[in-house]
């Protein structure tokens, strides 16, 4: 039996042997930073660490989790979302952090140094998270390797909860991180080679597609159009992301259909645009007068990837080159619009997940019934002539202004007569840097239209009065 004095030497003797090898290992760390080369250094600190840890973990209430680089031949996705999750735990009381930036990548990224700690809190459960770096020495043909993993300390009676509620939202978060730092691409048939380099989530379309990244700036709110029309759609956008159970439930296919229509420079592909700069959707430009069969038509849309949005502009100007017809080939080597709405509908819609599909028209009336057949195409967008709160807009992001106590009202009351395109109104604003004259810029631009347009009124006269016209001629 021991006495209580006897613990208590043994507790004391145990905490400075503890705190003597911590210690030393932090003596060594810092000592052998010049002199011992890296391999044997980290030998001797890992072979340390796993002495200390066989001595005293029993004694501890912490449980330690591996996370290795790679499972197998494979990454190991749970380090990947680790390395993805972390950065945002870097803190202003990290002591030492790295930072990087690469071409694909939109934002500085910061990541762990070796042997760096960085504690994070889950459901008021702590979590000790530390990056390791092994240099191993292959001693048959003097190579060195590198060993990297994480080491995920907490408390043991946690385990099941990290297990099945921390990693899994590390992961979700991790995911969304990526999502964010991405950059939206633009996938044509016309370049053939990719130039965002950036496959590295197997989004590369194979082979059919060439990419760009989408470097077009505009967003939501630089878009001049009717505001509850705007919130409509990003508020149907927002529903269509979040619904991924819903549309398993009634069984349809995750997809949604939009048909853009108004007159050309009314910002059909600006909203396109924006709108695969919400989601962070991929945009694919099919265009179809280049494709000239149904399995050609096939083959180009299965090669897309999920979360992206397939364009097809001008469907009117389109339409005669989907009837065409090859003489005396099988069905299948035509391209007809009932092939694209059939394989859009089928089953191609339900083999990928999360896809938007936009047609885009300056004329409406044109584009073959089939295409507006109600549940075909979920939502039809009017993009309009510039409205007053439209170019409130415009004068916001081109000028940074709110208001002119004399040019708004003007220039708003004759937009109240004239007709003018978003596009014809931007142009303006950017001839000039200075605000009076841009603005007055505009004045004249619809000033102009306005008598033009009162011309073409005066032109088109009514047959009666053609007829009386005539009568004075002929009586003279
Ligand atoms: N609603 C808008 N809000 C902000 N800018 C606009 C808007 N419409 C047009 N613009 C400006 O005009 C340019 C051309 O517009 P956009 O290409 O989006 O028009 P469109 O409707 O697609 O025309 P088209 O029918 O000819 O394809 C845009 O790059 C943008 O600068
Ligand atoms: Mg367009």
């Amino acid at each position: 039996m021991y006495s209580f004095g006897d613990m208590q030497s043994m507790a004391s003797n145990i905490f400075s042997a503890y705190a003597s090898v911590a210690a030393s290992m932090m003596l060594f760390r810092s000592m052998a930073h010049d002199i011992i080369p890296e391999p044997i250094k980290s030998y001797i600190i890992s072979a340390f660490s796993r002495i200390f840890s066989y001595f005293f973990t029993p004694l501890s209430t912490q449980t330690t989790m591996v996370v290795d680089e790679n499972s197998g031949m494979m990454r190991n996705q749970i380090y990947e979302s680790a390395e993805l999750y972390l950065h945002t735990k870097i803190n202003p009381n990290t002591k030492r952090f790295k930072v990087s930036k690469n071409p694909k990548k939109k934002n500085i990224s910061l990541s762990m140094e070796k042997n760096e700690l960085v504690i994070d809190s889950f459901n008021s459960i702590e979590l000790k998270w530390q990056f390791v770096l092994e240099v191993l020495e292959n001693p048959k043909n003097h190579s060195q390797t590198e060993k990297r993993y994480f080491e995920l300390s907490f408390n043991k009676q946690y385990r099941e909860t990290v297990l099945n509620e921390y990693l899994p939202f590390v992961m979700q978060k991790a995911k969304e991180n990526k999502e964010k730092d991405r950059n939206v691409k633009l996938y044509t048939r016309d370049c053939p080679h990719s130039y965002s380099d950036d496959d590295e989530d197997g989004r590369n379309g194979s082979g059919v597609w060439g990419c760009v990244n989408l470097d077009h700036p505009v967003t939501f709110d630089k878009l001049a159009m009717d505001p509850e029309l705007k919130k409509q759609i990003i508020e149907d956008l927002d529903r269509f992301v979040r619904r991924k159970e819903y549309y398993k439930k009634v069984g349809k296919a995750w997809k949604r259909g939009y048909l853009l229509y108004g007159p050309p420079g009314t910002g059909k592909s600006s909203l396109i645009a924006a709108m695969a700069n919400y989601l962070k959707f991929d945009i694919y430009d099919l265009e179809l007068t280049r494709l000239y069969s149904n399995s050609e038509l096939r083959r180009t849309l299965l090669s897309t990837t999920n979360r992206s949005i397939i364009v097809i502009e001008d469907i009117d100007c389109n339409a005669p080159m989907l009837n065409r017809e090859v003489e005396h080939e099988p069905s299948d080597t035509k391209l007809t619009l009932s092939g694209l709405l059939n394989f859009m509908d089928g089953l191609w819609s339900n083999c990928g997940d999360e896809r938007i599909i936009i047609f885009t028209t300056n004329h409406k009336e044109k584009i073959d019934p089939a295409l507006l057949r109600p549940g075909r195409m979920d939502m039809h967008i009017h993009m309009s002539y510039c409205t007053p709160a439209g170019f409130d807009i415009l004068a916001l992001n081109y000028l940074a202004i709110r208001d002119h106590p004399k040019l708004f009202p003007d220039i708003k009351g004759l937009m109240q007569e004239v007709k003018v395109t978003p596009a014809e109104i931007a142009e303006q604003l950017m001839r000039n840097e200075n605000v009076e004259l841009a603005l007055e810029g505009v004045v004249d631009l619809l000033e102009r239209k306005k008598a033009e347009a009162n011309e073409e009124k005066i032109n088109e006269k009514s047959p009666v009065q053609m007829l009386e016209l005539k009568c004075k001629i002929s009586k003279n």
